[in-house]
């Protein structure tokens, strides 16, 4: 009878009332259940020529959440026009970051080195209770495969970590929206926690402020000019409803009040603009030439709505905004690299996880 053979936790561990008095003698027996925790990123090509990054584009750009045009204005210029240019306007920029050595995206490879440091501080904390795995939102490893083989694992409850600082609805929301649609497929769901924005995370901030100070110890010329730079959305996004913008423009408040810097050393600005429409600005690119007009030669730049380097950051910061900044008379850029799999940035992502596990373990 399925009713005995899939047996509930306090079926199989508590003594007492939970427990099946007629259960059969043969009733099977079953692994001990556990709590899964999975780190969850954007995605990833899985290779960088022109029909695996088709693949990738044309997943990641008919998500409603990231493009929200109607389905019939946006697939026929999505599928005939953007998809036929832009994958190779994309694989250039992906090869030039790519991990030769193992054949992947950076962002995959800094996923992965975080889930493993991750998994050992939980391990130590809580034996082999808990499982640690990561998954991609677009791309490998899927979402749908990861929460199966946790759920196969014996993980009976997971808690769904969108590794976004700041929530937004094209990463956040999405992120969640496809953990969700594998539960409308399950007969037998997992229960499901995710995590929310951690922006304002004490631990979070406290690696973000330490990162800063690190790169400025060791910059060429000190900067005079910080500039926190956001992954930009539609403005119409935020005027729905979308809270990105102002997660972003506190964090870069958080950060200058423990940096303890002044405003004029600090500011906010939005990246990697895609389409007509208008985005949220300061675009980077134009602010950090414009900065460089106005006299200011020595500039930082951080991301912290990346917590992991990945092409926005690794192409676009590096070459193209670096670039732009010193085309326009700017003498030294300095770049301070995201938390990625920093002892702090993990210390940090375990504390979230350990306040977001309450009443679980
Ligand atoms: C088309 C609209 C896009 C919106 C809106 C958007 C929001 C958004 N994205 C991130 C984080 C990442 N984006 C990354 C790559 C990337 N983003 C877009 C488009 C939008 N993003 C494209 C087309 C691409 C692919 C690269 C390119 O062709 O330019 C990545 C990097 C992935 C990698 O493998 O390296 C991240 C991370 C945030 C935080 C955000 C706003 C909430
Ligand atoms: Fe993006
Ligand atoms: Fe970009």
């Amino acid at each position: 009878m399925p009713a005995l053979e899939h047996s509930s936790d306090a079926e199989r561990d508590s003594p007492g009332e939970g427990r099946l008095r007629h259960a059969p003698a043969e009733h099977p027996a079953l692994p001990r259940a556990k709590v899964g925790v999975v780190l969850v990123n954007l995605g990833t090509p899985d290779a960088t020529d022109y029909w695996s990054m088709r693949r990738y584009l044309g997943e990641f750009l008919s998500d409603r959440r990231v493009v929200d045009y109607s389905r019939w204005l946006w697939q026929p210029l999505l599928q005939l026009v953007i998809l036929t240019r832009r994958p190779f306007i994309s694989g250039k920029a992906y090869r030039s970051i790519w991990n030769q050595e193992r054949d992947e995206s950076p962002l995959l490879t800094i996923t992965r080195e975080q889930t493993e440091k991750l998994s050992e501080r939980l391990e130590t904390a809580y034996g082999d209770q808990v499982e640690v795995d990561f998954c991609m939102r677009y791309g490998n490893p899927s979402t749908d495969s990861v929460l199966r083989r946790l759920q196969a694992r014996g993980c009976e409850r997971i808690l769904f970590f969108p590794l976004y600082p700041q929530y937004g609805s094209p990463t956040t929301a999405t992120a969640n929206d496809q953990a969700f649609r594998t539960l409308m497929r399950l007969k037998w769901q997992p229960a499901i926690r995710t995590v929310p924005a951690y922006y304002r995370h004490p631990a979070y901030l406290e690696a973000l402020t330490a990162s800063v100070r690190e790169a400025y110890a060791a910059a060429e010329s000190t900067p005079e000019v910080l500039v926190a730079s956001y992954h930009g959305v539609p403005k119409r996004y935020l005027d729905e409803g979308d809270p990105y913008y102002c997660h972003c423009r506190q964090t870069t408040r958080l950060l200058q009040e423990r940096l303890g810097v002044d405003d004029a050393a600090i500011e906010t600005t939005f990246q990697s603009k895609f389409g007509p429409e208008e985005w949220v600005g300061p675009a980077t690119v134009e602010r950090v030439a414009e900065l460089a007009r106005q006299g200011r030669r020595h500039i930082a730049v951080i991301s912290p709505a990346f917590s992991a380097d990945c092409v926005e950051t690794l192409e676009e910061v590096q070459q193209e905004i670096r670039d732009a900044f010193l085309a326009a008379g700017g003498e030294t850029f300095t770049y301070v690299p995201c938390l990625n799999a920093r002892d702090d940035h993990v210390a940090a992502l375990e504390a979230i996880v350990r306040q977001e596990l309450a009443g679980w373990l």
